[in-house]
């Protein structure tokens, strides 16, 4: 307990409250001078190629030479606020693993009606009453501009996807919902000048890059359609930053482990199943074999790193794509760990050839040091604090079902 209380004692003194950069700011300026400004922007980007000045992609972005060829008498309104204000943030595919917590979270920060889930799905109860839920899907672009101008959106974070094991059972859905999806998103975000955050993923590397460790540049061949589309993510995203000066920021998670939401099919599920099956059964069979090292990480050092990037000030960015990690293990190491506290645990293997081929291609451990650098990343959780995390919260819960 000591212990715990000192972890988050030192992170709370490292979540030091970073000021909201303005938007960019286009009310007040009339029709004529944004048609000007647009003939002025499109001469100097095609005398310069990928040139990211400030100043002229607002203009470009916000009319003539938008992504989605708006016309040059379309009026947008974008949106400004002054750094008092919140930001006004739309989470899309907000009822899996992460988005709930992430709402959580943001909501504290921000307040509960600035942060608005969305999903295609029906939300539980508990979550359609603790804040704005809108149905959204990322497949629909005209519900997308909707939903962000009449809410006033400034921040969005794109978290609809399919994940790597189901993306390989429905390749052409993850291709739908990863590529054209992220093609709405992207569109969306430099029309109307939002700040966009899109999660990569260990995923986005392949079995020609380094992978003990992989750093942020390195080759990137993914062998299966959600890498491939992470890797589409990245470099689209980086794009649109550098051509229409859209603020894109990306972190690649590794696998994320959580108590209270359940993975979506990815590769990495075994490691939050294990906790289940032990609590409950005190057995678990692992569909990867015991010495597949993976980068992994608990959900709550995920979801501060998503904040403390979209809080980041532009300029302490000098990539708009990161690696974050903060521990490896295998599945023996990690039921070793758990067997300190539950010593009968039985670990059988039933290995997966599709998501073991997977993961033998992703990266072991995962080279951060340009986040941790650039805008002072530090992970909370290792191996020891994630195991007794992840059981207190069991522990807790089964009192509760106990007492009710
Ligand atoms: N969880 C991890 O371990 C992990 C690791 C690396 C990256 N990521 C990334 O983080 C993001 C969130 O991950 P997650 O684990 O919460 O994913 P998840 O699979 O649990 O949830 C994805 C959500 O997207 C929704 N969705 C699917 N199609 C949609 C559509 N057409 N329109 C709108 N929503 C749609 C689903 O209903 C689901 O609720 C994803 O982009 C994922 O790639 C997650
Ligand atoms: C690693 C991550 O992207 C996801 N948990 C998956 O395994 O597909």
């Amino acid at each position: 307990m000591q212990h715990c209380r000192l972890i988050s004692q030192a992170s709370a003194q490292r979540r030091r409250l970073r000021v909201i950069p303005r938007t960019q700011i286009t009310a007040g300026i009339s029709m004529p001078v944004l048609r000007t400004l647009s003939k002025v922007a499109r001469q100097a980007l095609l005398s310069t190629p990928g040139c990211g000045c400030q100043p002229l992609t607002v203009a470009v972005r916000n009319i003539s030479f938008s992504p989605r060829q708006v016309t040059s008498d379309a009026s947008f309104h974008s949106v400004s606020f002054s750094e008092t204000d919140h930001p006004k943030v739309l989470i899309t595919g907000g009822l899996g693993q992460l988005g709930v917590g992430l709402a959580k979270l943001l909501r504290k920060r921000y307040g509960k009606n600035n942060v608005i889930l969305s999903d295609i799905r029906k939300p539980p109860s508990n979550v359609f009453h603790s804040g704005p839920f809108i149905y959204s899907d990322i497949l629909d672009y005209k519900n997308l501009r909707e939903i962000v101008v009449n809410n006033r959106i400034t921040w969005l974070v794109h978290y609809s996807a399919l994940l790597s094991a189901v993306g390989e059972a429905n390749v052409s859905l993850a291709r739908s919902v990863n590529i054209t999806g992220l093609h709405n998103i992207l569109d969306i975000a430099a029309e109307h000048g939002l700040r966009l955050f899109v999660p990569s993923t260990i995923g986005a590397f392949g079995p020609t890059s380094p992978r003990n460790p992989t750093p942020d540049l390195c080759v990137q061949r993914p062998r299966t359609i959600y890498g491939v589309s992470k890797v589409h993510a990245e470099l689209m995203g980086e794009y649109y930053h550098h051509r229409y000066g859209l603020d894109f920021r990306c972190l690649r998670y590794p696998g994320i482990i959580s108590a209270d939401s359940m993975p979506g099919g990815g590769t990495t599920d075994y490691a939050v199943q294990i906790f289940h099956d032990a609590i409950k059964t005190g057995k678990f069979e692992c569909n990867l074999k015991p010495d597949t090292r993976l980068p992994m990480m608990y959900i709550d050092d995920c979801l501060r790193a998503t904040l403390e990037v979209m809080e980041a000030p532009a300029d302490s960015l000098s990539m708009r794509t990161y690696n974050i990690n903060a521990m490896s293990f295998t599945p023996d190491e990690l039921a070793q760990e758990l067997r300190k506290q539950m010593p009968e645990l039985q670990v059988t293997y039933d290995v997966d050839p599709v998501r073991q081929t997977i993961a033998d291609s992703w990266p072991m451990n995962f080279d951060d040091s340009n986040a941790r650098r650039d805008w002072g990343w530090k992970h909370d959780y290792d191996l020891p604090e994630l195991v007794q995390t992840m059981l207190n919260y069991f522990g807790a819960e089964t009192r509760m079902a106990h007492i009710n």
